[in-house]
């Protein structure tokens, strides 16, 4: 194979210059055949360097607009080479949808794929032999691999100089750097040995630096004229929220959605059956999408969604792949997004690339719980799988690691996570406050956890230490000190360590079980209980004595939901909360980055609130500056104690009633930071 020359990278620039020896035609069939006014960024430069016959490498980001960087020269008589336009794409559906499109447009296009009936195939063989060729002829990759009729029809095009190029659609399938990997790609490096005069075009939403460069190594592209633009989707909202209940993202999609098209994902089918379901049931409209459902039935859930008929798709990632759909206004994650190839941000990157096609705002929603990571691991330590190796489980197991960090880093913009595998560089003030991290600016606590970590560790070691099973859920219970009966029935409310974290938030101490669990300083083992299920019980991992021997430090950040008296967290600036979905932009927004939004204004007003035991100071934000004299008589620690205690009356004259029947810890703690308004007053049952 011969080396690859230097390739010639466009980065978009800022708006084409509609000149040169095809421009007039180019424009006449934008507006003419297309019914478009004006390019995108690249599809200019893209369509005309394929005209003059050079290699092209497209590198777009997904419903940016690739068809048409080749559909167009395709249609187009004044370019360098000329005949018919071979597109090879892996996608049967895609294929299907472009083909009819061209039609509707009265452009001729066949399809070439193994399900093509004999007689059908036929009637193209005569037409590409005859005078009257079709403009665009796509094929699968496999019918080129296996089918001579095919390569000896393409030779006698190629001797006649009627092969006007070849275009790869989703090119990054050649590479085996990626998940989409397709054997029959391989075979295309021999386009370039057998049609060494054809010019040929890649193009691909999913590539970082390494697939480029094996995907024209692979193609023997000559001195490639390389398009990439920024992979930034301006329009998209990024948001990570915590996994709570099915009602909670009802309530989101009700509020923010109500009648409008999405999608959700999910891991699993049954899962996918049983949310559809639920959504029905809580009156959204619905249907559920994976691998095993009935071609007809996919047709048919397809066919209502795209018309609008159903607004909502629960889907596995069977669901997606060539959907054109422009008014996608939300895609959910509702697992985690699983991945199991080692490139993890692409995958999900792609599904969210779903939404906001025709360049308006549009939400991208991941739940996160920690506890959905336990089941993909297990799964990915347990395939039957014959060429899983240990080092393939460690990539896999790395990539579903990446994203429990995406999910997790509440500091840095999702943007920039997101970009990075892109191996683009994205200034944060460029998401203008368009992802949850960025939108909640100035909230971020570090804070130094090291002695909980180590309590944590203690407690699980002695444990251990006394040969008792605990789950994860039960230890966070000994921890916070919750007065439940499990942790009674053991007397685990006993232990020199119960309650040593009751002074802190329920989410921060899960943020703090996870990262204990992330970094392997706790692990969960799965372990056969005497009724033959399997239950996962916490113990430690093999960094816990780094810790417990002082030789390594703990900083979480987080985002407090409300301060808590007591609390110690030395905040180093608190805003107001978020808002639940991101600004949008009062006009309709150009899809790409270099798009002028006014930026967000975020300047609260603040007021000093002092934590009413040890610690250093917590800053409340106030809405209003009038609560300001309110808050200084307002003494929430002794609330919070009388509260407390007349939970504990109630709870003894109830035996049958845990805290949470009562009152929940964060609802007191809340009740007992919040000012008194008004003069009404507020009564526990
Ligand atoms: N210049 C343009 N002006 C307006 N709309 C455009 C333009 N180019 C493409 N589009 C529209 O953008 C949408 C996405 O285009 P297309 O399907 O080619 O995207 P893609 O890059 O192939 O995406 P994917 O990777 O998801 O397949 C289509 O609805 C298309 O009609």
């Amino acid at each position: 194979m011969d080396c690859l020359d230097e390739p010639v990278v466009t980065l978009s620039a800022p708006g084409p210059e509609l000149t040169g020896p095809y421009a007039q035609e180019i424009k006449q069939n934008l507006k003419g055949i297309f019914a478009l006014d004006k390019f995108r960024p690249n599809q200019f430069e893209a369509i005309d360097a394929t005209m003059a016959g050079r290699d092209v490498f497209v590198l777009m980001p997904t419903g940016g607009g690739k068809s048409l960087c080749y559909q167009l020269p395709a249609v187009c008589r004044s370019g360098k080479t000329k005949g018919v336009t071979v597109v090879v794409s892996p996608l049967l559906a895609l294929m299907h949808d472009q083909v009819n499109g061209l039609r509707a447009k009265n452009v001729d296009a066949v399809l070439l794929t193994s399900n093509t009936r004999d007689e059908e195939a036929q009637e193209i063989r005569s037409r590409l032999y005859s005078n009257s060729k079709p403009t665009l002829l796509y094929v699968t990759p496999e019918r080129l691999k296996v089918s001579t009729n095919l390569k000896n029809m393409l030779s006698h095009l190629y001797r006649g100089q009627e092969l006007a190029r070849f275009v790869i659609d989703e090119a990054h399938c050649i590479s085996t750097w990626g998940q989409d990997f397709r054997e029959a790609y391989q075979e295309l490096h021999t386009l370039r040995d057998d049609f060494p005069d054809v010019p040929i075009m890649a193009l691909t939403a999913t590539a970082d630096r390494k697939t480029i460069d094996d995907i024209m190594h692979r193609l023997q592209l000559r001195t490639p004229a390389v398009f990439q633009q920024s992979f930034n989707r301006t329009n998209l909202n990024y948001n990570v929220k915590p996994k709570r209940s099915v009602d909670e993202m009802v309530a989101f999609i009700k509020q923010s959605h109500r009648n409008e098209t999405g999608i959700i994902y999910r891991t699993g089918r049954d899962k996918c059956e049983k949310l559809a379901a639920q959504l029905r049931q809580k009156g959204l409209s619905a249907k559920h999408y994976h691998a095993k459902l009935d071609p007809t039935d996919k047709e048919t859930v397809q066919a209502e969604w795209q018309s609008g008929e159903c607004q909502i798709i629960v889907a596995t990632i069977a669901f997606g792949m060539g959907i054109d759909k422009p008014d996608v206004r939300f895609v959910i994650h509702f697992d985690l997004p699983k991945n199991m190839d080692g490139h993890v941000i692409f995958p999900y990157y792609q599904e969210t690339g779903r939404a906001g096609r025709d360049g308006l705002p549009a939400d991208c929603v991941l739940y996160y719980a920690y506890r959905d990571l336990q089941p993909i691991l297990k799964m990915i330590r347990d395939s039957r799988d014959p060429n899983t190796t240990k080092a393939s489980i460690e990539r896999q197991e790395q990539a579903v690691r990446a994203v429990v960090q995406y999910c997790e880093n509440e500091s840095v913009c999702r943007r920039i996570q997101i970009l990075q595998h892109f191996g683009e560089k994205f200034d944060k003030k460029d998401c203008r406050g368009r992802c949850n991290n960025c939108a909640s600016e100035g909230l971020l606590v570090t804070q130094d956890f090291t002695n909980e970590a180590k309590s944590v560790l203690t407690l699980v070691q002695s444990l251990e230490h006394g040969k008792e099973n605990v789950t994860v859920d039960h230890c966070r219970n000994i921890f916070k000190g919750a007065n439940v009966s499990a942790v009674r029935d053991k007397r685990h409310d006993h232990h020199p360590n119960f309650g040593a974290g009751r002074d802190m938030p329920k989410e921060l101490v899960e943020l703090l079980f996870n990262k204990l669990l992330y970094l392997d300083a706790l692990m969960e083992l799965s372990t056969q209980t005497n009724s033959k299920w399997h239950q996962q019980y916490l113990k430690l991992g093999s960094c816990a004595h780094e810790f417990l021997a002082g030789r390594r430090t703990l900083q979480l950040s987080y985002r407090p939901k409300t301060p808590k008296p007591g609390g110690r967290a030395k905040a180093t600036k608190l805003q107001k909360p978020p808002p639940e979905r991101s600004p949008e932009p009062e006009r309709p927004q150009p899809l790409y980055a270099d798009d002028s939004m006014d930026e967000i204004e975020c300047s609260p007003k603040k007021a000093a609130y002092k934590a009413p035991h040890q610690g250093p100071v917590v800053e409340v934000i106030s809405d209003s500056e009038d609560d300001a004299p309110q808050r200084r008589k307002h003494e929430p620690e002794k609330l919070y104690q009388t509260l407390v205690a007349h939970r504990q009356t109630i709870l003894d004259k109830n035996p049958s009633l845990v805290e949470s029947d009562v009152m929940d810890t964060e609802l007191l703690e809340l009740l007992s930071i919040a000012s008194p308004q008004g003069k009404s007053r507020q009564r526990l049952p």
